[in-house]
């Protein structure tokens, strides 16, 4: 039976010629037409099991890198994906069925590659809410990377710093999150659950993997970096706008140390198909909880801060991979 995917410039086709003709997406102009404008519609796109294999296809028969390491890079923080050799990259609207990146800051490619020679593949900008995705799109990538052969997902964003002893620069090792747009019923596993990718009711107690939170605690010490390294609990809202200041103060209240508009539902649908997850914020601003200030967040600053903090992040992130594959090593 044919499937109606509606892509991301809101054409709609029938996915079945598609199945039948995957190799037809290769890097040429036989892709079908998209431009970065979403549509606008939360309602869960059918990202089957077969359409998530078919995307996997057409990334494993281009590409001779097989990781074990994913990685999703935030704001401001895709030069991660510069450092990669042998690199093969796919930007998002030459592969097929995948939405495409409206943010400044994000690239929107899938890159696969060597970091410090241990294969990984990355996502140079990921998919956020508010440019219009249901947050199952947003989080598809996940499951594409799972079946790539990854078995750790490395999730990284830029945040605002709501604990007042955060300074911007910091890098906050996120040990919880608080799924706030849960509360609102909204998850990126609504609908029909196909018991292939992974439970009905997944367990989310230990979403962020104790080991790996250790691993980079002890890291943070030996990188001299522990005096800007934190560790806390993040949470997503959907955006677009910044938070107004009787909102932190709520939050605060609640236990967020960090406040962005990603990575939950990511990490939410990681441990759905049982992904080992580690994940960070850079503290990119500090969050205004004061009505008598002047100061007021901007993504520009967001992207900046991103680019000034590129060689510690970078070196931070290799150190982890480093540490992730020695583990996978040792479990075979
Ligand atoms: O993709 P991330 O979560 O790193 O980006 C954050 C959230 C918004 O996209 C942007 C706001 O400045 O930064
Ligand atoms: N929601 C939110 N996202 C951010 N991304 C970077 N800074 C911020 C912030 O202060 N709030």
């Amino acid at each position: 039976m044919s499937q109606i995917i509606i892509n991301g410039n809101g054409n709609h086709y029938d996915d079945s010629h598609k199945i039948k003709n995957g190799n037809s997406y290769k890097n040429n102009n036989s892709s079908p037409p998209r431009t970065a404008s979403p549509i606008f519609s939360y309602v869960n796109e059918n990202y089957s099991y077969e359409i998530i294999d078919n995307i996997k296809n057409y990334l494993m028969a281009r590409t001779k890198i097989r990781p074990k390491i994913g990685i999703i890079c935030g704001t401001g923080l895709g030069h991660l994906a510069e450092n990669l050799t042998e690199a093969d990259s796919f930007p998002y609207e030459e592969i097929p069925n995948f939405p495409v990146s409206t943010v400044a800051g994000h690239a929107g490619r899938m890159v696969f590659g060597y970091l410090n020679g241990i294969e990984v593949m990355c996502m140079q900008g990921r998919f956020h809410y508010y440019e219009g995705y249901a947050l199952s799109t947003c989080s598809m990538p996940v499951r594409v990377m799972k079946f790539c052969g990854c078995t750790h997902l490395i999730a990284t964003n830029a945040a605002g710093g709501l604990n007042s002893s955060y300074n911007v620069g910091d890098i906050m090792i996120v040990k919880d999150h608080i799924n706030i747009m849960g509360f609102a019923g909204n998850s990126p596993l609504q609908g029909p659950n196909d018991h292939r990718f992974g439970p009905r009711f997944p367990p989310m107690n230990k979403a962020y993997d104790p080991e790996l939170i250790d691993i980079a605690l002890r890291l943070s010490k030996e990188m001299k970096m522990e005096s800007e390294t934190r560790c806390g609990v993040y949470t997503c809202v959907g955006g677009p706008n910044y938070e107004t200041v009787a909102e932190l103060r709520m939050w605060k209240i609640l236990g967020v140390d960090a406040v962005g508009m990603s990575t939950v539902h990511e990490v939410i649908t990681a441990r759905h198909c049982n992904l080992k997850v580690f994940g960070f914020s850079l503290i990119t601003n500090k969050c205004e909880t004061e009505y008598d200030t002047h100061e007021e967040t901007n993504h520009d600053d967001v992207v900046t801060i991103g680019q000034r903090r590129q060689a510690k992040i970078t070196n931070f992130v290799t150190r982890m991979v480093e540490e992730i594959n020695n583990l996978i090593i040792n479990c075979q």
